[in-house]
């Protein structure tokens, strides 16, 4: 390979591949319950130039999160299934947003007021 060649790593087509994933289409949060199945993951990519944020990112993540359940009461806008069709983008957007409403919690307001 000639040197200053820019190489793309298809990690799309990795993280579909139906030799390593079960179902690889499908949305199943919990197959990444199972330790191995989480280390085939390489959302902050691999190596020396891999995410220097990961630990930082996994941490806030949980939080952030938790913070939405803990604090709001969330409603969908629609009964229709989600649908997890893909749009276009480097980060992979959905095809159809999600929409929702948000209310805060009861206890929030004797918080914030
Ligand atoms: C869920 C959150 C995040 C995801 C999924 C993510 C994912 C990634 C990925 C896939 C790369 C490219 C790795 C490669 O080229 O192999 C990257 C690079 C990078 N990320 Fe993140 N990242 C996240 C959060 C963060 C945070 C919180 C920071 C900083 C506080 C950060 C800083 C960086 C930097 C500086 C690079 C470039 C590293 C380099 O090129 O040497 N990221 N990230």
């Amino acid at each position: 390979m000639p040197r200053g060649t820019t190489l793309l790593v298809n990690a799309w087509a990795i993280h579909r591949d139906p030799n390593t994933w079960d179902d690889p289409d499908s949305f199943k949060p919990e197959r990444f319950e199972k330790e191995e199945e989480a280390q085939k993951l390489m959302a902050f990519g691999l190596g020396r130039r891999s995410c220097p944020g990961s630990g930082l990112a996994q941490r806030i993540l949980g939080l952030a999160l938790g913070s939405l359940i803990q604090c709001f009461e969330w409603e969908r806008v629609g009964k229709e299934e989600v649908d997890m069709k893909e749009g276009t983008g480097n980060t992979v957007p959905k095809a159809i947003p999600l929409k929702a409403v948000c209310k805060a919690r009861p206890f929030l307001h004797n918080i914030i007021s």
